[in-house]
């Protein structure tokens, strides 16, 4: 069980878009993206103890594979108190719930000192863009309902407004209204939390938080109108979500290493 209390801030971690392989020597773009992650994860212990919880917030795996999986757990196992993953557009849903059998990995719904945590699947099998089916909004709408008197974070994997770079429109949330719609009858929600953008974002929708993290692997170029890789490190976000509904967040990025990334390739 997590150690925060009511009155303590809970820290977390965001670990986003990893793209994992069966093989451990996987490629995107040219970048070994466990050799990624791995970096990614040596920055969060140098930079954090005692991290109440690790959101794994889809595209964990590029391939789908139960290996893949299995390696995303032994790389961050003991990295947090307590882990949740969703599923994003490159992964396989039903593997992950597999792997991820006889653990709480997979639960929708943890309470964490005076917060409530909610990670939805916003994924369609076959599909890159995202979607929230009428059981995701149901469970969305009940869990907020149940605890009107937390703060509540909400976390999926594709972006529900637009993040400035016009070729991931059509790859975003496609029924944002519908969140929205939910949202908006709950003055509680204080943050919504995505990966899929490979980059930081962080705005704000009537006082609630929009937030976006990097890639711990290949980044997106911000501000892009078509398909483009950017230069920056991977990286993670770490939230301190405070017992008053005030949230600290920030992300850090690998530094000191220089990343294989070939610039040429236009898309995968
Ligand atoms: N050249 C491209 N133009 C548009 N989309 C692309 C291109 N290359 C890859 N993509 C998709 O853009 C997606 C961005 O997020 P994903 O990593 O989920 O998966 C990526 C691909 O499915």
């Amino acid at each position: 069980m997590p150690s925060s209390t009511r009155s303590a801030a809970a820290l977390l971690v965001q670990l986003t878009d990893s793209h994992l392989f069966a093989e451990a020597d996987g490629k995107l773009l040219g970048l070994a993206t466990q050799d990624s992650l791995l970096r990614v994860i040596e920055r969060v212990r140098e930079e954090h103890s005692g991290i109440d919880l690790l959101l794994a917030t889809g595209d964990l795996s590029q391939d789908g594979s139960a290996a893949s999986y299995q390696r995303f757990h032994q790389l961050t196992e003991g990295l947090a108190a307590a882990a949740r993953w969703t599923p994003g557009n490159h992964d396989e849903a039903e593997v992950m719930h597999a792997v991820c059998a006889g653990s709480e990995r997979m639960q929708p719904v943890l309470d964490l000192g005076a917060w409530r945590v909610i990670l939805l699947d916003s994924a369609v099998p076959g599909a890159v863009l995202g979607h929230f089916d009428e059981t995701q909004l149901q469970l969305l709408e009940r869990a907020l309902s149940e605890a009107p008197e937390r703060h509540h974070l909400i976390c999926f994997h594709h972006h529900p407004v637009s993040i400035g770079c016009d070729w991931m429109d059509p790859i975003g949330l496609r029924n944002a209204d519908a969140l929205f719609a939910v949202i908006d009858r709950h003055p509680q929600v204080r943050a919504l939390l995505w990966g899929h953008v490979h980059q930081d974002f962080d705005e704000q929708r009537n006082g609630v938080r929009l937030l976006a993290s990097p890639s711990t692997c290949v980044q997106f170029a911000p501000g892009s109108e078509e398909f483009q890789v950017g230069s920056e490190a991977p990286g993670y976000r770490w939230l301190r979500l405070h017992a008053d509904g005030r949230i600290d967040t920030g992300v850090s990025r690998v530094t000191g290493i220089d990343f294989e990334i070939d610039y040429s390739v236009t898309g995968y």
